[in-house]
């Protein structure tokens, strides 16, 4: 029996460790998670903290020494002497030790897997993990399996992190959304029921050309499941093989379905050696991306959604079918409401597809919500060109860009676009946007309106920020006081103060 005062603390432990960690419930869990710790901490305590975790942040550190310090005195510990709510708060508090106790283990794993690809390496620290587990009464079972899903949240945290980068709120949003289409809204229930069932799950990501649906597609692929091996000492297979990418708008319709299912020696004419297509070489718990599905025919459509429910396709020319028992994630910047609406995108297709529709944020939509982020994307793209980190010269190319981009720019080509810009600034040549002024694209995001529009659907605003804003939008139609006063039916002076910032 726990007594109430470690009861109530592994409560808060739980609550923050289960939570998604880059949404904002996470950090006001660590918030109040930090605030019961505001005890002074014996040396023993501030001895374990810095072992415990390798991490650089203090609240965390606070948190992780006063859990060993809990779960010590619980020593020996056997969560089979617990039951109920108490052996869930422990085995939780047990399982956030362990994991932080991991972390670098599991993210050396993660650096040197990624460099090393198909071959999965040795992992001979997930049989440490399993049997500190199995010590304190787990089963060995669902240690291997926390090992797994160890790993899983050390690629998921790092990818996203790596390759999405940007600190607004949209991207904070996407990275959180990203997280829950992994590991759902509660680790708890993904452990007990779901973790290798997610490839029922299908995504369909939806955003404006080059934001980054490819990019965030990635970072769900490098984060699927992967059972851990405890007689081998390794992961059974390598994170890098599991993302299965399919851009459909590249091959001709007669190619599709080979590229899809693959096809027999002979199939048809040229097809000299046989083929596998994405769904053939997606292993188990894999991801296959179909980028651009907006544009793929209706025959195509139905093919597909036949895989989708029955899980089974047969090569082109061949007659066995095969299993298919990996994730579909599919992408489109096309309006498919319309595509819809025209009968060019079938409703079952749809539906079957959208178990989760994650939306993908513009440049210019996150670019209002934070200036910032363009300094921060230019940077990650200056690294990438030159193959690492040059402070000076992306501090260039931002002074260059905000010197020739105009205010409100849409950037119609998203973070694709920008790449390029800075490309263009390293070369010696200033970018002052993509000058299709007459696309309805830029013309519409220039517009303060649609600024506006763009940050109430963000749903960023404060009521004082967005009165603030429709009496400037109206100032810059109209001019005077007077005529904001007059259409937002409040006095002149409230009118300017608004206007003038002065509230
Ligand atoms: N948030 C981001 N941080 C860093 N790089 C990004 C981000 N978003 C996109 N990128 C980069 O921008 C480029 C375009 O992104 P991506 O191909 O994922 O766009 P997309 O939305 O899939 O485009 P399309 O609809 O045209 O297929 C890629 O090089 C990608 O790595």
């Amino acid at each position: 029996m726990l007594s109430s005062d470690a009861r109530a603390f592994f409560r808060e432990v739980a609550a923050a460790a289960f939570a998604n960690p880059f949404s904002e419930e996470r950090a006001r869990r660590d918030r109040r998670l930090a605030a019961t710790l505001q005890t002074p901490r014996t040396p023993a305590q501030e001895a374990t903290s810095s072992l415990a975790s390798g991490s650089p942040n203090p609240e965390l550190n606070a948190a992780l020494s006063a859990v060993r310090a809990e779960l010590d005195r619980l020593w020996p510990l056997d969560l089979n002497a617990l039951q109920g709510e108490d052996r869930h708060l422990v085995e939780v508090a047990l399982l956030f030790d362990t994991f932080h106790v991991f972390v670098p283990e599991f993210d050396d794993l993660v650096a040197r897997q990624r460099e090393a690809g198909s071959r999965p390496l040795k992992a001979n620290f997930g049989l440490e993990v399993v049997r500190r587990l199995v010590e304190r009464g787990m089963s060995a079972e669902r240690a291997a399996r926390f090992v797994g899903i160890f790993y899983q949240m050390r690629r998921a945290f790092f990818m996203a992190r790596e390759r999405l980068k940007g600190g607004s709120p949209s991207m904070q949003r996407l990275r959180a959304r990203l997280w829950q289409a992994i590991f759902t809204d509660d680790l708890a229930r993904y452990e007990a029921r779901l973790w290798d069932r997610m490839e029922d799950f299908s995504i369909f990501l939806i955003g404006p050309t080059g934001s980054g649906k490819g990019a965030a597609a990635s970072v769900l692929g490098a984060s699927s499941w992967i059972p851990f091996d405890d007689q081998a000492g390794r992961f059974a297979l390598s994170f890098t093989d599991l993302f299965v990418p399919l851009n459909l708008s590249q091959f001709p319709e007669t190619l599709i379905e080979s590229e899809l299912f693959g096809h027999k020696k002979g199939a048809f004419t040229g097809a000299i050696d046989a083929h596998e297509g994405v769904f053939g070489r997606c292993p188990r718990h894999g991801v296959i991306f179909l980028d651009e599905i907006g544009e793929t025919s209706l025959p195509t459509q139905i093919k597909l959604l036949r895989v989708l429910q029955e899980r089974v396709f047969v090569p082109v020319g061949g007659h066995e079918e095969q299993r298919f028992e990996g994730r579909v994630i599919a992408a489109t910047n096309r309006d498919i409401g319309r595509a819809r609406r025209e009968g060019r995108f079938r409703d079952d297709f749809f539906y079957r597809l959208c178990s989760d529709v994650i939306e993908v944020p513009s440049l210019a939509a996150r670019l209002i919500e934070e200036p910032a982020e363009l300094d921060m994307l230019v940077a990650h793209s200056v690294a990438r060109i030159l193959g690492q980190p040059d402070e000076a010269l992306s501090g260039e190319v931002v002074a260059s860009l905000r010197a020739h981009v105009p205010e409100g720019y849409a950037w119609p080509g998203n973070v694709r676009e920008l790449e390029q810009a800075v490309r263009r600034v390293l070369l010696g040549a200033p970018y002052g946007g993509d000058l299709r002024l007459d696309s309805p694209d830029v013309a519409e995001l220039s517009r303060p309106a649609a600024r506006l529009g763009a940050r109430i659907d963000a749903g960023d605003l404060t009521m004082r920020e967005l009165q603030q804003a429709y009496c400037r939008l109206l100032y810059e139609r109209s001019g005077t006081y007077e005529e904001v006063a007059r259409q937002a039916e409040i006095d002149r002076r409230t009118a300017r103060r608004y206007i003038e910032d002065e509230l």
